[in-house]
């Protein structure tokens, strides 16, 4: 689905990716896992078209993504949450679900000051939809919520949930866990479970929490200073020699890591 390809990133002097190859198969959670400093966020900005590689080639279902603008990358089929919740914290949960609509809805200025009853309809379609992922985020029971009500982990879910209402084909994660505690952290790796069986969506994961990496992900590519090091399902990657040492020096078991 989608395949980076011989990719080099440079800011000035610093090499952050070097040329970087890796596939991600339709309907996996792949995830980018390295320590600090490794290139994994240049790689979503890549691939979100904020950065433009010096050299190599990103195809997204066979297009050359270097060519697209970041503002139609979700018109593309690509969605992105980051790693500081940016909602509209003062909105309910569902309005913030329906913000997430707002680039893929085919509306002008004059229907909607006229209330066409096209414009109506396709709000009608939207609140059915937002309630359909309401009800898969099992967050339901807290539609009508003020979002700076909740605790950080269910922001967390309708951030995810908002970047979903696109119907992305591909979703890419930055960090979904970090600052949680383990239940949130346990109530995301179901999410990610649920969204991946029931919708067969490819996500596209960075994270630094092992425990939810190795428990979610169909396949690993490890980074360390702008290189592959290794790559993998994760039963391959956790005994790696490699990827154990670039962590934590050797003798320690990954899933110390957080
Ligand atoms: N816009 C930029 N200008 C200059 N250097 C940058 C820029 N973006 C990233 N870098 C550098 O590129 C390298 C890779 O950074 P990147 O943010 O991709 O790492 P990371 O693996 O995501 O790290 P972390 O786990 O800490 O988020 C780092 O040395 C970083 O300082």
């Amino acid at each position: 689905m989608l395949n980076f390809h011989e990719i080099t990133v440079q800011f000035d002097g610093l090499v952050a990716i070097n040329n970087l190859s890796f596939e991600v198969s339709k309907g996996n959670i792949h995830s980018i896992i390295g320590p600090n400093g490794a290139g994994k966020t240049t790689i979503f900005n890549c691939i979100s078209r904020y950065y433009t590689p010096s050299m190599g080639a990103i195809t997204f279902e066979g297009k050359n993504l270097i060519t697209v603008k970041p503002h139609q990358i979700i018109s593309e089929g690509i969605a992105r949450s980051f790693q500081n919740v940016e909602l509209f914290s003062e909105m309910t949960v569902l309005d913030n679900l329906l913000t997430g609509l707002h680039s893929r809805l085919k509306r002008n200025i004059f229907s909607i000051a006229l209330n066409l009853p096209s414009v109506r309809k396709n709000e009608a379609e939207s609140i059915k939809k937002a309630y359909k992922l309401l009800d898969l985020l099992q967050l339901t029971h807290l539609s009508n919520e003020k979002v700076s009500n909740l605790s950080f982990g269910y922001q967390k879910m309708v951030d995810i949930g908002r970047a979903m209402m696109a119907e992305p084909k591909l979703l890419l994660l930055d960090e979904p866990v970090a600052g949680m505690n383990p239940v949130e952290t346990g109530q995301i790796c179901q999410l990610l479970l649920r969204i991946k069986e029931e919708m067969n969506y490819t996500i596209l994961l960075i994270e630094h929490d092992m425990s939810l990496v190795m428990k979610v992900s169909d396949y690993v590519t490890v980074m360390n200073f702008g290189q592959k090091i290794a790559e993998g399902i994760p039963r391959e990657i956790q005994k790696d020699p490699r990827v154990i040492e670039a962590y934590l020096g050797e003798g320690k078991s990954l899933a110390e890591v957080k």
